[in-house]
């Protein structure tokens, strides 16, 4: 099958070690790798192309520098692609992501240091395994932005985490370090800064040695019951997602953010 074109990417690198581990790094380090309307579309797409690579048996996502993902490019630059008006209905850009990550038949595990917010903790949680740094944050920040979580959070916190713990992180849009991430059960683990990177690199090649059908069939069966439980939440909250998405309180938690001032919302 083909070999992935890393050169059809631009806002994901790719690089394949030649053993079967391929790492993805997002690329947007001036916005801490915030996720622009180009480099979602790489993301929908890039799952099938690591699956038709017959030379990948495990990927790994990361982000360039000292960030995992800030989640959507609130930028003014990337404001125009953000509203939806342009080319495809907003929603689908989203569905096609987190079902094309769940339906992925080979490991995907989520290398994080530095903040995992908005959309970006939803990626990350979203990989079959998640190995943090310290400094690593996870945030799924969307009411900080006056937006509701729509992009998985809602869907998989409460799954992770129970309901009350889920609620708390979601309404109040608050960070977990990485340390009490591991410890609440959000992710796999957490290691020193200077480990990570030796940490899920042993990680990847002890899955990379493996047997893949069986590895991809023990995925696919947890993702079955994984996509079952997530449906109804994650489109009603896409749903929700869409109707705060017009609102003041949308245009001031942005405002604010790019101001670096507190938001003043007003619930309209
Ligand atoms: C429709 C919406 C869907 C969603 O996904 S809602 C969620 C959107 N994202 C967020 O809520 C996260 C926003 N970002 C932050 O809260 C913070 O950043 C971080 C916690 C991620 C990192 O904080 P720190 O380490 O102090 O870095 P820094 O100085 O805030 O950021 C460095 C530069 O990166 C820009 N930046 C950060 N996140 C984004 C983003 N999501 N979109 C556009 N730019 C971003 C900043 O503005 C700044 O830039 P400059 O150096 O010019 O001041």
């Amino acid at each position: 099958m083909p070999a992935i074109d890393p050169t059809s990417y631009e806002w994901i690198r790719i690089a394949r070690d030649g053993e079967g581990v391929a790492t993805l790094t997002l690329v947007n380090p001036r916005r801490k790798n915030a996720v622009t309307r180009p480099m979602h579309r790489e993301l929908e797409r890039v799952w099938e192309d690591v699956d038709a690579d017959d030379d990948i048996r495990v990927a790994i996502l990361t982000g360039e520098g000292d960030a995992f993902c800030a989640g959507t490019d609130l930028s003014a630059q990337d404001a125009e692609n953000r509203s939806g008006r342009k080319g495809r209905p907003p929603t689908r850009g989203a569905r096609r992501l987190f079902w094309n990550m769940l339906d992925a038949e080979k490991p995907i595990i989520a290398k994080v240091r530095g903040p995992a917010y908005g959309v970006g903790v939803n990626i990350a949680l979203a990989c079959d395994m998640v190995i943090a740094a310290e400094s690593a944050r996870f945030c799924d920040s969307h009411v900080r932005m006056g937006i509701a979580p729509g992009d998985g959070g809602a869907a998989l916190f409460p799954l992770l985490l129970g309901f009350h713990r889920a609620k708390e992180y979601l309404m109040l849009g608050e960070p977990i370090d990485g340390r009490k991430a591991a410890d609440i059960g959000l992710i796999n683990h957490c290691v020193a800064e200077e480990e990570l990177d030796g940490f899920v690199d042993g990680y990847a090649r002890r899955l990379a040695a493996g047997a893949p059908l069986a590895i991809s069939y023990a995925k696919m069966s947890v993702n079955l019951l994984l996509k079952q439980m997530t449906a109804g939440a994650f489109e009603t909250s896409l749903a929700y997602d869409q109707l705060t998405l017009f609102t003041d309180d949308h245009q001031e938690g942005v405002a604010a953010f790019l101001e670096k001032r507190p938001p003043g919302f007003k619930g309209s």
